[in-house]
Formats: C-alpha cells, sequence, structure tokens
C-alpha cells in the first residue's frame, strides 16, 4: 500500500520530469556555477561550536498533507526577513507545489530577501534538484532517508557537498540514524512526524538523540507549537528546531522566534548544569 511519502514522491517526479524538460541539466549546472558560494549552514547552526544556543530553522510553509490551509504568504520574501530579524539562522523554504503550494520562485524571492543560509525543502530524489536548488541560491538541501537507498543517499549527499553546500539529512528511525551515519551526514534532523502516516510523537527525538554521530548538528523538527517543546527537542541534545506552522500562522513570527530561542537556550543550560 502506498504511503504520504510515497504519493508525495510521484508528484515530485512528475514535476522534475516537466522541468527537466524545459531547463536541460547543463544549463542548470552552469546557473549553479555562476552562482556566489553557498553560505555555511553546518556553521549557522552552530557546528563546531560549544552547545549554549539553540537555533531557529524558520519554515515558510502555505499548506500541508496534514493540516491542509496554514497561510497565504503573498510575500515569502517579507516573512523571510521577518524570520530573520527575529534571530533565525537559516530560512527554510517548501519548493513543493502540489501539497505545500510552494514553488522555486518562493526559493528566489527568499534568497534576494535574506542573508542567512536558506534550504530548500523539497522531496530530494534526484542529483537535478540540487543542482537545480544551487542555481536558485539555496546553501542547504534536505535529504529524507526513508526516500532513498544508500547508494542514493550517499551519491547525493556527496554532489551536495560537491557544490559547496549542507545537507540537512532526515530521520524518524534508529535504523535511519544509522544511515544517515555511515552515509557521512553532517546535519541530522529527526522528524517527530512519521511521513507515512502523519503522526507526531514528540518522543521518537528522545530515542534517537543517543544515537547521533559524533560532531553532527542535531535538528529537532515538526510539532513545535510552543516553548515547551522547543526546550524538549534542547533538552534532549538538539542544537536547533525546524518550526513551520507555528510560525506562518502567527500573528508575530519574530517574537515567537525570539521565545523559541530562549526557551532553547534555558533548556540546554539546564542540560549542561546536570552533567
Ligand atoms: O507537514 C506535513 O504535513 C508533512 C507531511 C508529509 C511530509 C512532510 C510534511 N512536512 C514537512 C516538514 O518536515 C515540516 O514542514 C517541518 O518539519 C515543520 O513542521 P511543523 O512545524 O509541524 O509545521
Amino acid at each position: 500500500m502506498s504511503t504520504v511519502l510515497d504519493e508525495i514522491i510521484a508528484g515530485v517526479r512528475e514535476d522534475l520530469a516537466a522541468r527537466e524538460r524545459l531547463v536541460p541539466a547543463a544549463e542548470v549546472a552552469r546557473a549553479a556555477a555562476a552562482r556566489p558560494a553557498a553560505l555555511d549552514a553546518w556553521a549557522a547552526l552552530g557546528g563546531g561550536a560549544p552547545a549554549g544556543d539553540l537555533r531557529v530553522i524558520a519554515e515558510v510553509k502555505r499548506r500541508s498533507p496534514s493540516k491542509g490551509a496554514l497561510a497565504d504568504i503573498a510575500d515569502p520574501a517579507a516573512l523571510a526577513a521577518q524570520y530573520e530579524r527575529g534571530g533565525a539562522s537559516v530560512i527554510s523554504v517548501l519548493t513543493e507545489q502540489r501539497r505545500f503550494g510552494g514553488s522555486i520562485e518562493d526559493l528566489d524571492a527568499v534568497r534576494a530577501a535574506v542573508s542567512i543560509p536558506v534550504l530548500r525543502k523539497d522531496f530530494t530524489v534526484e542529483e537535478y534538484q540540487i543542482t537545480e536548488a544551487r542555481a536558485h541560491g539555496a546553501d542547504l538541501v534536505l535529504l529524507i532517508v526513508a526516500a532513498l537507498d544508500d547508494a542514493r543517499l550517499a551519491g547525493l549527499l556527496a554532489l551536495t557537498h560537491e557544490l559547496g553546500m549542507n545537507a540537512l539529512v532526515e530521520t524518524h528511525t534508529e535504523e535511519e540514524v544509522d544511515r544517515a551515519a555511515a552515509a557521512g551526514a553532517r546535519i541530522v534532523g529527526v522528524n517527530v512526524r512519521n511521513l507515512k502516516t502523519l503522526e507526531i510523537h514528540r518522543d521518537v527525538f528522545g530515542a534517537l538523540a543517543g544515537r547521533m554521530p559524533e560532531g553532527a548538528v542535531i535538528v529537532g523538527e515538526s510539532g513545535v507549537r510552543g516553548p515547551d517543546d522547543v526546550a524538549h527537542f534542547a533538552r534532549h541534545g538538539a542544537g536547533a528546531v525546524l518550526v513551520g506552522e507555528a510560525l506562518v500562522t502567527d500573528g508575530d513570527p519574530r517574537a515567537r522566534i525570539e521565545e523559541f530561542k530562549s526557551a532553547g537556550a534555558a533548556a540546554i543550560a539546564e542540560r549542561l548544569s546536570a552533567h
């Protein structure tokens, strides 16, 4: 039986084939090469720095399979600029159109509006999407372990690094964390939303935190609705959280990000003082 993730990816593949017909891979590669170097998202997310701050990846998300319509977001650039002013470390732009209402034009608009790293949040299955992300100014791409076999995961991660970018390698189970580590992931996300059933179980994060590769930035993804959720991730070892719904549905996303950062920093301080 096909899952939500399978259905999303089937649509992504169709859309991808259409884009490839319009803009051939060689042309995308030329555009990627002409871009200024990618920003260092690993460092922006606290990679290599002593634990202390909690970083926020703030997402531009119009709708979702689990919740339907969330926010119109007529001006994604203005929203991203607010996120940056609130202290976000990275902006995530969902570019999948069918289920999330995003586009590559959203990525262009956000890239032009902020000076912090930008994540192209797509369901990446082919090299073309990574080169295309770089051609449109992304610094970071999403690789969902559940959607890729080992060879594909390693190949896509290698291309990401060759292009000077980072990847947020997303996991949900112990086996996926081990596969992410074996592939050489430096930024590992734990999505507490099961992409096959759409259920959110916050405890998944704590169960996986101990298996993370040494030195990786650990990102808690999904289900952040308030400061307690951020504190939960931070207490269990997250250096960053990825937040969509809570920011796009809030009238004051700047204030929310500030609140999340201070809840995260307090929980990290508590964790460090307990050791
Ligand atoms: O959000 C969904 O319903 C969804 C369904 C299927 C695949 C992916 C999905 N979301 C992508 C994400 O990872 C989230 O947008 C991201 O983690 C932020 O989540 P939230 O803060 O809960 O909006």
